[in-house]
């Protein structure tokens, strides 16, 4: 029964346990964090204040890099299973605590099995090589010396994924560290933490050994420098928003993976078949209500089309059910209400400033219609920051070197993508983007997860994807063998 499978990770008093090398704890300090529901806005869960885990997962590191490759992937396999056959409360919890609508719930949580089984299969190729060099490729050398070249687990990693997908980005930060040989600390997002506490729970029934993943919950605010400057870290997984910023200007000399916001922009050119532009437009936009780090957050649409692009996004948009998660509403709370009251101020600074409202702002509680908005002018916050809501501008642009220069100007560099039937003057825009990602005539997205991934400027460090992500979570050790002659093979 899936519900006993998940009976040992609550507390007498019905918050959820913390994880600590193999085993459920209750924290010493009775401390807890409310995990509120965004649709009731009233406590749902309830998960525990801890600190510290490092110390578990170094123990455990040791061994694990020891580990063959293929058992570190059995294991990884088997976590994968265990997470589809009881995937759907975790799915419930990722509906109460995030308010994200039933089916794309489950679909994340089936999504990152499948993304932990395609890194244990990349990983058994990938992390199954090495280099060999002959040092007489450089000038003055002979060649006595062979460099074998071989990537070594980093250590511990600690995980910090966001609220909005806290299963699947957890999972893509849990699995290549686990299976390049690492051990982890993981911090959930205090909303998503209760999915992140059910997720835990399939990692150790499917017998990973103890120590090696640990959870720590808590409020970021409180606990995060904490950890992420803790001796005991060697290396930080993060995915967020500006926090991100903070985080790597403070952290010490360990590898930076960094995910952080975007501003992805829609650039629109004359020529484009519009029909198409428009559903990317409002899918891209929408999904989620906008709270996707690669949801559109800036159309920029040639004024010859604009009329007719507008017309064709309005009506979709009039289109899209509001309401509760539960009913797989298009449209459902946004996370918490100091998101909501951010949003409103976007859209209050918009109006303020001569934005055209093409529906009428709507909120209850955390609520929030989905909001159109023409007319918008590089003077208004809404160009610029990232609304994490259900609110799209509309800048209307003279020429696609304007459009371009938008987008270049922003601090933000994650993705971006652009409409046109001209796959000359497509390429030419995506080389003139710079953003990680250019997506040609579909909205931005993450993934398949095995893509590469990555942000430039404030959008992040290093790059994601499976295989980039397991490439990261390694470093290169080189072993040199000095010969007393030259060795050359004459076959
Ligand atoms: N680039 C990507 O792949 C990607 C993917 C998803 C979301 N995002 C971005 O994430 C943001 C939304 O997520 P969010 O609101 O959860 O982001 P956030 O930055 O507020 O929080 C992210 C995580 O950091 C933790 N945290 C907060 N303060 C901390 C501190 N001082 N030290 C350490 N950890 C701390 C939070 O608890 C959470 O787990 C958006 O900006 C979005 O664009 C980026």
């Amino acid at each position: 029964m899936t519900e006993d499978f998940y009976s040992e990770i609550k507390t007498s008093t019905g918050a959820f346990k913390w994880y600590c090398a193999g085993e459920w704890l209750e924290s010493t300090s009775a401390k807890t964090v409310a995990v509120l529901n965004p649709s009731t806005r009233q406590k749902e869960f309830e998960v525990q204040e801890v600190d510290s885990a490092f110390a578990a997962a170094k123990e455990a590191q040791k061994a694990w890099a020891k580990t063959p490759l293929c058992e570190r992937a059995e294991v990884l396999h088997r976590v994968a299973a265990v997470m589809r056959e009881h995937a759907q409360p975790i799915a419930d919890c990722l509906v109460k605590e995030i308010a994200k609508p039933r089916k794309d719930s489950l679909s994340e949580v089936i999504r990152s099995a499948d993304l932990i089984d395609y890194t244990a299969e990349e990983g058994l190729r990938s992390l199954g090589q090495g280099e060999l060099l002959n040092s007489d490729s450089f000038p003055g050398q002979t060649r006595n010396k062979l460099c074998l070249v071989s990537k070594v687990p980093l250590g511990v990693v600690l995980a910090i994924p966001p609220f909005n997908y806290p299963v699947n980005l957890a999972v893509s930060k849990l699995a290549p560290a686990l299976m390049a040989g690492n051990a982890v600390v993981l911090k959930p997002p205090s909303q998503g933490a209760a999915a992140g506490v059910h997720m835990v729970q399939c990692f150790a029934a499917a017998g990973l050994p103890k120590g090696l993943v640990n959870m720590v919950t808590g409020k970021g605010s409180e606990i995060g420098d904490y950890l992420t400057q803790h001796a005991g870290v060697d290396c930080i997984s993060f995915t967020g928003g500006d926090t991100g910023v903070s985080i790597a200007r403070k952290a010490g000399m360990v590898p930076l993976q960094m995910e952080l916001g975007g501003k992805d922009a829609c650039i629109i050119c004359s020529d484009a078949d519009i029909g198409l532009a428009a559903k990317a437009v409002i899918k891209g936009g929408f999904s989620y209500s906008g709270q996707r780090c690669t949801a559109v957050k800036l159309v920029l649409v040639h004024k010859d089309v604009a009329d007719d692009l507008v017309a064709k996004v309005a009506a979709g948009v009039a289109k899209l059910r509001v309401g509760a998660p539960e009913d797989d509403a298009d449209i459902t709370p946004v996370v918490s209400e100091s998101s909501a009251n951010f949003i409103e101020g976007l859209v209050e600074d918009a109006r303020h400033k001569g934005a055209k409202f093409l529906t009428p702002y709507k909120r209850e509680g955390n609520l929030i219609w989905p909001t159109l908005l023409d007319d918008v002018t590089p003077e208004m916050r809404i160009a610029w920051e990232e609304p994490f809501g259900p609110v799209l501008p509309i800048v209307r642009v003279d020429t696609v070197q304007q459009a371009i220069d938008h987008c270049n100007a922003s601090k933000f560099g994650l993705q971006g993508c652009v409409f046109t039937q001209d796959i000359n003057q497509a390429i030419a825009i995506s080389d003139a983007m710079e953003t990680g990602t250019v997506q040609i005539n579909a909205a931005p997205a993450r993934g398949p997860d095995h893509f590469p991934f990555q942000g430039f400027r404030e959008s992040g460090i290093g790059s994601q994807g499976i295989r980039n992500s397991l490439a990261m979570m390694v470093k290169t050790k080189s072993t040199v063998i000095n010969l007393n002659q030259p060795s050359y093979a004459m076959g």
